[in-house]
């Protein structure tokens, strides 16, 4: 644990797995997650991030969503986004003749593809526009935030600000586009409710009903657009480095796809195959140890409180720095810097040293929501790619893993693939 005094807030940032357990269980109401006030502002942006009953009521509308039987219905889209992907690669290369690839801004596509399916159905190709807009404001986003030395600079009329109000603009448009045609179409009875924005809708129209127990049209916004920004780079990201590790070690490459040529041949992965992949499902776990997407998690003291044998007054920062517990070496062994997928054999709880010590999604009540669509997704992805290509580094590959945001390669990620017979 170590305590900063960073201007008039408390900052601490505890290392200990067990208290990050406790704060992030919030058995007793100590803790609020903090809210990206300031970021929001920045991306000009209503995320739906929400505490207290706000949350819970939004949680309950969309936990549903994500049910096992919800994320199987999902599969035939996962299945047809990776067909693309792996259908563009294929005509780049031939067999035994390799082809370069930068395979990054590959996985941000086929991810958006993903969600825009899942969250809009039939209306995806629009969603599509919205994920790509939502990438810029990001990338916008950073290059203020690492330039603002100015107090209130983020409202001054720079060509990057003025950008990324017109970005907040669009999106808003096209969301309130897509939900316009739904509403009708549910009206009509043309639309089910079986994706992420009908459920959403449908709880709005119980809001306009006034029983209290529905969200509003902003929410539905707000929600729409945390889709896209919790869900898709993250998963990006475990992709892409996922493949890299692979290249860097071959041997797992090799045993990674005779288990998935094993479960499914030449066919495309089902939900029963995807879940007995053992090697797969070991190597993304140490890749998610590795190369945390989510650095770190930031947590503030609501009340006055007890923590490890210290007491802290109500307001302090507590930082949870889930990069620096995953390399832990008391916790995970001397050989913690090192790519050893072996270590989840036995499954996660077993995988670190005396206490389990592994938050790539976080822990308790506000773990993230999308994680099995997420395992899913990347099971998928790295299944088909596996069944039909080897891959190795390529030359022009500079190994840097760059924490701007979340965990991402600075340079990207080129790689070679050969077409398997
Ligand atoms: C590898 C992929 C992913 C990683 C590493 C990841 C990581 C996380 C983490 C660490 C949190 C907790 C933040 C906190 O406690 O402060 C979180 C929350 C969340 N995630 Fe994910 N996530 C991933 C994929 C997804 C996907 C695919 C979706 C949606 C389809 C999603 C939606 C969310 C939402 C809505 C929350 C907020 C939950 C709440 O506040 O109750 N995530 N994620």
């Amino acid at each position: 644990m170590s305590i900063t005094w960073f201007g008039p807030v408390p900052r601490v940032t505890i290392t200990e797995p067990e208290l990050v357990r406790e704060i992030l269980s919030n058995k007793f109401g100590h803790f609020e997650k903090l809210t990206f006030g300031r970021l929001q502002r920045m991306l000009h942006n209503g995320l739906a991030i929400h505490e207290g009953e706000k949350w819970a009521k939004h949680r309950r509308i969309i936990n549903p969503a994500f049910h096992l039987e919800k994320l199987k219905r999902m599969l035939p889209a996962f299945v047809e986004c990776c067909t693309e992907v792996v259908h563009r690669w294929e005509g780049l290369a031939a067999v035994d003749v390799p082809c370069e690839v930068d395979v990054w801004p590959a996985m941000q596509n086929l991810t958006g593809d993903v969600i825009s399916r899942a969250a809009f159905g039939s209306n995806y190709l629009e969603g599509m526009r919205i994920f790509q807009l939502q990438v810029e404001q990001v990338q916008l986003m950073m290059l203020a935030i690492n330039r603002i030395h100015i107090p209130g600079y983020m409202f001054f009329p720079t060509k990057g600000n003025r950008r990324m109000k017109q970005i907040a603009a669009e999106i808003g448009r096209i969301l309130k586009g897509i939900i316009t045609k739904r509403e009708n179409a549910l009206k009509a009875g043309e639309a089910t409710s079986d994706d992420l924005l009908g459920l959403l809708l449908e709880s709005n129209m119980e809001h306009c009903r006034g029983d209290g127990t529905g969200i509003t049209t902003d929410d539905v916004i707000g929600e729409c657009k945390l889709f896209y920004f919790a869900g898709a780079e993250t998963t990006s990201v475990l992709l892409t480095w996922s493949m890299i590790v692979l290249c860097m070690h071959p041997e797992w490459q090799d045993r990674a796809r005779e288990e998935v040529m094993l479960v499914f041949g030449a066919s495309a992965p089902d939900y029963d195959g995807l879940s007995r992949l053992k090697i797969v499902t070991m190597v993304l776990y140490e890749v998610l140890r590795l190369y945390t997407p989510v650095m770190a998690l930031q947590r503030k003291t609501y009340k006055p409180m007890e923590l490890g044998g210290i007491r802290y007054p109500a307001g302090v920062v507590l930082t949870l720095p889930v990069l620096f517990i995953h390399h832990d070496k008391e916790l995970w062994g001397a050989d913690a810097d090192e790519f050893k997928p072996e270590r989840f054999a036995e499954g996660i709880s077993k995988a670190s040293v005396d206490t389990p010590a592994f938050f790539p999604f976080g822990w308790g009540p506000r773990v993230c929501i999308g994680q099995n669509f997420a395992l899913l997704e990347a099971k998928m992805g790295i299944a088909m790619i596996l069944q039909r290509f080897s891959f190795e580094l390529s030359p022009s590959y500079r190994h840097a893993p760059f924490p701007i945001g979340l965990l991402e390669p600075q340079h990207g990620a080129q790689l070679r693939l050969t077409r398997l017979p």
